[in-house]
């Protein structure tokens, strides 16, 4: 348990990491005022943190845009360089950054640690594509001509960031826009700014140069998106969060034709066919729904079970989310935190009341956990119905719906049946069923026999309205790249 900064810098093998400053041009700075970071387990203020303005965040942006001309005369191979020292800093100090998460976010330490894992991976991964930005030279289309195209970092990329994944969701911009050669400014969520600052800390210790990381924390996000957005030293908007707020950053973008990347909102499907091997789709249901208590945008939204297995699946499913440990992230044994707000319980509440009342039945929880926090009990409904809230909105907590189906082709169509297109899943043995199935969902990624999709090494995106672009693999540097055509006469 944890009640102010005093406590939470004892709990640190190196309390320095607990930086509450703004990272700008390589200086640690204060804003004109702070904003509070509260412990989500039990409401407390744990830190308070440099609050920056539009201006002092302007002066982020014109430190980043005068190191970024020097940042991209660096070899792939000495930006590689700096790069690894960071990732082995970040896992050196796994254990402190992890409490540091769990501190603010709440995700179960085992979880936070996994997250530094996960993110430095990200930084680790682009180190290496650093030295791999390859051009081409196609042959000439006159006797005198020759075509080479190279690829040069695009300049200063923007970032704005969200709450859930407050390390790997940085370090999944951060890696690919530093090895392309760009510099970085980045504002973390007000909820979790204190690992985005924790990076700072350790760019600073791994030799990345003055300017090319920043860090500006903020109480008001939207001055910071506009400045992000007006600013024509800002060449790359990268967001991660809500369709909503996605929306509203990419007109604000249009004026200047920023390139943008966005990983938005979703609502996964997660289907069981009769074919499935139960006891690994209920293991697979609960990675997936649970993982950061649902918090997540590739989390299971709806969970469709085909009719001849719905009840053994419910059944097996409740026993399994029954015994899971709901307390302190902190705390030793811990597999559900709290949710990040009491505004998050109000949406779990909202989804519940909704489908009682279209006929949806509470076969476990239902109600919140009786302690200090937000915290929530996990929750399991049968009887959802496409009408029901969950079905076209993400719930973004411990909520599995059950919907039971009869066919493929239903199944399929309900799965569809939405605005987004990020993350969908199934469980089926039979061959042809895998291959038909994955190929119909409408989604940019599709887990198969697998309730755990996410990694440096792959594409990570969505289609529709699930957002623009990938992040991750090494498709996910072309983002922070542009391409120059170079028509040589000889
Ligand atoms: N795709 C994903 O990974 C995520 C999806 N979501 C979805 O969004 C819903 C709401 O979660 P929430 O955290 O409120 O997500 P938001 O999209 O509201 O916030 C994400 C980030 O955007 C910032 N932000 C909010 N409004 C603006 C704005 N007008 N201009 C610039 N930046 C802005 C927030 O800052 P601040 O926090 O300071 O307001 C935060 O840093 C969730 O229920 C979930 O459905 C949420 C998080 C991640
Ligand atoms: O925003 C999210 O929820 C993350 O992108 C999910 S993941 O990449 O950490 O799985």
């Amino acid at each position: 348990m944890l009640d102010d900064t005093t406590d939470l810098k004892s709990r640190l093998k190196d309390p320095s990491l607990l930086e509450t400053r703004a990272y700008v041009n390589g200086e640690w700075i204060d804003g004109e005022k702070t904003f509070d970071v509260t412990n989500p387990a039990r409401g407390d203020v744990i830190a308070q943190v440099a609050d920056l303005s539009r201006e002092q965040v302007a002066q982020a942006i014109d430190a980043a845009y005068a190191a970024q001309k020097d940042w991209a005369k660096y070899t792939g191979k000495e930006r590689a360089a700096i790069m690894r020292k960071w990732f082995d800093l970040m896992m050196e100090n796994q254990d402190d950054l992890g409490t540091i998460m769990t501190a603010e976010q709440g995700k179960p330490l085992a979880e936070a640690k996994g997250e530094i894992a996960y993110g430095a991976s990200f930084i680790e991964f682009f180190g290496e594509e650093a030295k791999r930005i390859y051009g081409e030279i196609i042959p000439g289309h006159g006797r005198d001509k020759r075509i080479h195209v190279i690829k040069q970092p695009i300049g200063v990329a923007a970032s704005i960031t969200p709450w859930n994944f407050p390390t790997a969701m940085i370090t999944r911009k951060a890696g690919p826009a530093l090895a392309a050669g760009c510099a970085f400014v980045g504002r973390p969520a007000s909820e979790t700014p204190l690992s985005a600052i924790a990076l700072g800390v350790l760019a600073e210790r791994a030799g990345i140069p003055a300017g090319v990381f920043n860090v500006v924390p903020s109480s008001s996000s939207s001055d910071v998106g506009k400045e992000f957005c007006e600013n024509p030293k800002v060449r790359k908007l990268t967001f991660t969060g809500s369709t909503e707020v996605g929306r509203i950053l990419l007109k604000q973008a249009a004026d200047q034709v920023m390139k943008c990347s966005m990983e938005l909102g979703g609502n996964a499907p997660f289907i069981v066919f009769d074919d499935a091997d139960i006891d690994a789709a209920v293991e697979g249901a609960i990675l997936c729904k649970f993982r950061n208590n649902g918090q997540t945008c590739v989390c299971a939204n709806r969970i469709y079970v085909q009719a001849g297995v719905y009840d053994q699946f419910a059944e097996k499913l409740a026993k399994r989310v029954s015994e899971m440990k709901v307390g302190d992230g902190l705390e030793e044994g811990t597999e559900l935190g709290p949710l990040i707000t009491d505004k998050a319980v109000e949406k779990v509440e909202a989804h519940i009341a909704d489908a009682k009342s279209k006929g949806a039945k509470i076969i476990l929880g239902g109600e919140k956990q009786q302690m200090k926090g937000s915290f929530f009990r996990p929750t399991i409904v049968t009887g959802a119905t496409q009408d029901m809230a969950f079905a076209t909105e993400e719930t973004f907590g411990p909520l599995a719906p059950l919907f039971r189906f009869e066919d493929e082709d239903d199944v399929i169509a309900m799965a569809n049946d939405t605005i987004f297109g990020l993350a969908s899943y199934f469980y089926a043995r039979d061959l042809s069923r895998v291959y038909k199935v994955a190929e119909a969902l409408e989604y940019g990624i599709v887990g198969v026999n697998t309730g755990i999709i996410s990694t440096e090494l792959a594409p990570f995106g969505g289609v529709k309205q699930s957002g623009l672009g990938r992040e991750g693999s090494h498709h996910g540097i072309e983002d922070y790249l542009e391409m120059k055509y170079v028509c040589l006469t000889v």
